[in-house]
């Protein structure tokens, strides 16, 4: 478990000091993917790396697994570190070392012997998907190779946690999907707790249990993704929301309504198994009314099938009230927008 508490960082002399992190509060559990989604400069880097300490933040503590890391020595941290695996959006690689080369690194470091070297490295490129190539050198591979190796590296002293920094931001959307099948792959072979900062909703929605908005240094919004994705709070959140779910478009169509007079447009979120049952269908019919789809998203959330509908109901008021009613008895969310 990582727990951060009180923690802020600010960058720079007093007078000219920037605060890149105000008081941040966050619990990390054993295990989880745990997503934190900011725009440029908001302090997601910032915050990463204090995690493992390669920022020391200005006021507050890291805990992690009990230990509080803010207060060790330089060397009793070296050795914490070895827990902590990272992996970087520029891979980081050695260039004038091989795939195996960059890989036994950080088993060289802690002075491991050659044997087990060999055969460590062996099992981490098996994992990586990359046994067949061992001996080329970086820029003999693809970003998405590259990340592998970057992961492997990462991993070679069996980390508890690995931190990732961006780590699918320079790649397309289908070796990102690649790397983030790779890390929920990891997460549930290993056990590894997986910390990740992103700009993409994408890659929070594909992969994380849990996420935290970053705003401006401050954390503006946390919970479990399905809740924050379905509900989300604030102004930042939603516009992190709207990047993958069309929801742009959805105020020219409201407003389209609006002037029409009508105030029969409904929004229905489906969470779970029940997403794929006729219940709106169903429910619409029993009810003597119809309805047409304007708006709609149907798609999973790491495992979990969800959707949203934004509907509109051929009907009077008090047909809609009733469908809202009976729809949320029937295990939907449904509101009039
Ligand atoms: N070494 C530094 N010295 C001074 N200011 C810094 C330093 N590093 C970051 N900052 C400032 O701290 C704030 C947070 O930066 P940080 O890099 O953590 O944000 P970020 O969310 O990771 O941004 P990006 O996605 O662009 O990398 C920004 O205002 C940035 O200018």
């Amino acid at each position: 478990m990582i727990v951060l508490k009180s923690l802020s960082k600010d960058y720079g002399a007093k007078r000219k000091s920037v605060r890149a992190l105000d008081d941040i509060n966050l619990t990390i559990n054993k295990g989880e993917i745990y997503g934190i989604i900011g725009h440029s400069g908001a302090g997601k880097s910032t915050l990463i790396r204090c995690i493992n300490l390669l920022e020391r933040p200005t006021q507050g503590t890291v805990e992690m697994d009990g230990v509080k890391l803010t207060e060790l020595t330089v060397s009793e941290l070296q050795e914490q570190r070895r827990k902590i695996g990272m992996i970087f959006q520029h891979f980081n690689l050695l260039t004038s070392a091989t795939v195996f080369e960059n890989i036994a690194f950080p088993l060289k470091l802690a002075r491991k012997s050659s044997s087990e070297i060999e055969k460590r490295v062996s099992e981490l490129l098996q994992l990586v998907g990359l046994a067949d190539h061992r001996d080329k050198f970086p820029a003999q591979l693809s970003g998405g190779q590259k990340q592998r190796v970057g992961i492997a590296r990462a991993l070679a002293n069996n980390p508890t946690v690995l931190l990732c920094d961006e780590a699918t931001s320079a790649l397309d959307p289908q070796t990102t999907n690649a790397i983030l099948a790779l890390l929920l792959d990891i997460n549930q072979k290993l056990g590894l707790t997986i910390v990740l900062i992103t700009h993409e909703m994408q890659v929070i929605r594909s992969i994380c249990d849990r996420v935290a908005v970053i705003d401006g240094g401050r954390i503006v919004e946390s919970g479990q993704v399905v809740d924050v994705f379905l509900n989300p709070a604030q102004p930042v959140t939603r516009e992190f929301v709207e990047q993958v779910s069309d929801s742009a478009e959805l105020g020219d169509v409201l407003g389209r309504e609006k002037k029409a007079g009508t105030h029969q447009v409904m929004r229905v979120t489906f969470l779970g198994e029940i997403t794929y049952e006729p219940i709106l269908f169903e429910t619409m019919r029993e009810l003597g009314t119809s309805f047409s789809i304007l708006q709609g998203t149907i798609s999973r959330m790491k495992s979990t099938p969800y959707g949203q509908l934004i509907v509109k109901v051929q009907g009077n008021e008090a047909q809609v009230r009733q469908a809202v009613e009976t729809l949320r008895i029937r295990g939907l969310d449904a509101e009039v927008i």
